[in-house]
């Protein structure tokens, strides 16, 4: 489904990412390491959002590179800042704003887009003006927008730093239940066990990657 051949993002002369090279094909994919360690940076391949200095990454066969827009029909990505990502002022015309562009059928886009919110508890939020909600509340809109697409693969980066504990919990229900691809970056350690594989990055590189107790195990060694 994903796949890195020799990759490296250059941030000046600096590598955010050096020669990563990856195939990923599990359901569940986790992503852990320290602040600025080229987590987020891997996240924003995978939709073509940042492109690689030299290497490709093609998603279900699609370079994200020359076919970034194909690549984000398949590839939902939920910003760490939901402001980053909402832009109509009302959560139902934000929630139905892809599906519009999509065009599908009035019935068809109030389904999803009700389905969406009621699996984000946010039922009978639709006319509710977002700059009034609180940012976790802001961060369900986002995810609610992106389930609504039904993309086969979810990137989510850092998707419970702004919730509580109930919505925590809602989130990684979500990530259970669903039938997508789930790529997720998290300081979270706790959301982890239950995942396929856990990749744990260091300085740009790729330094551990298994399964998750022994990747947790190698993280907490890292940082001690
Ligand atoms: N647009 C950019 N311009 C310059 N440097 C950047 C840019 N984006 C990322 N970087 C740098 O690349 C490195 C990796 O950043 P990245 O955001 O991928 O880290 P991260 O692991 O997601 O960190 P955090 O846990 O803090 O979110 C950092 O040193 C960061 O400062």
């Amino acid at each position: 489904m994903i796949v890195l051949d020799r990759v490296s993002v250059l941030r000046g002369e600096r590598p955010a990412l050096s020669d990563l090279s990856l195939s990923l094909d599990e359901p569940r994919v986790g992503v852990i390491g320290a602040n600025g360690s080229g987590k987020s940076t891997f996240a924003r391949l995978l939709n073509g959002l940042v492109r690689p200095s030299s290497g490709t990454v093609t998603v279900a066969g699609l370079d994200t590179a020359t076919q970034g827009k194909d690549v984000r029909r398949k590839v939902g990505f939920l910003f760490q800042n939901p402001d980053n990502q909402i832009v109509y002022p009302t959560v139902g015309e934000d929630v139905a704003f892809g599906l519009k562009r999509e065009r599908l059928g009035k019935g068809e886009i109030g389904a999803r887009v009700g389905a969406a919110l009621e699996r984000c508890g946010l039922r009978g939020f639709e006319e509710r003006l977002v700059h009034e909600l609180s940012g976790g509340e802001r961060q369900l809109v986002a995810l609610a927008g992106i389930l609504a697409m039904r993309p086969e693969l979810l990137v989510l980066d850092e998707p419970t730093t702004l919730l509580d504990l109930r919505n925590r919990r809602r989130v990684m229900d979500t990530v259970e239940a669903t039938a997508r691809r789930v790529v997720l970056v998290t300081h979270d350690l706790e959301l982890l066990p239950a995942f396929d594989r856990v990749l744990v990055f260091e300085a740009g590189r790729l330094a551990f990657d298994g399964k998750p107790a022994e990747a947790l195990a190698f993280y907490r060694a890292l940082v001690s």
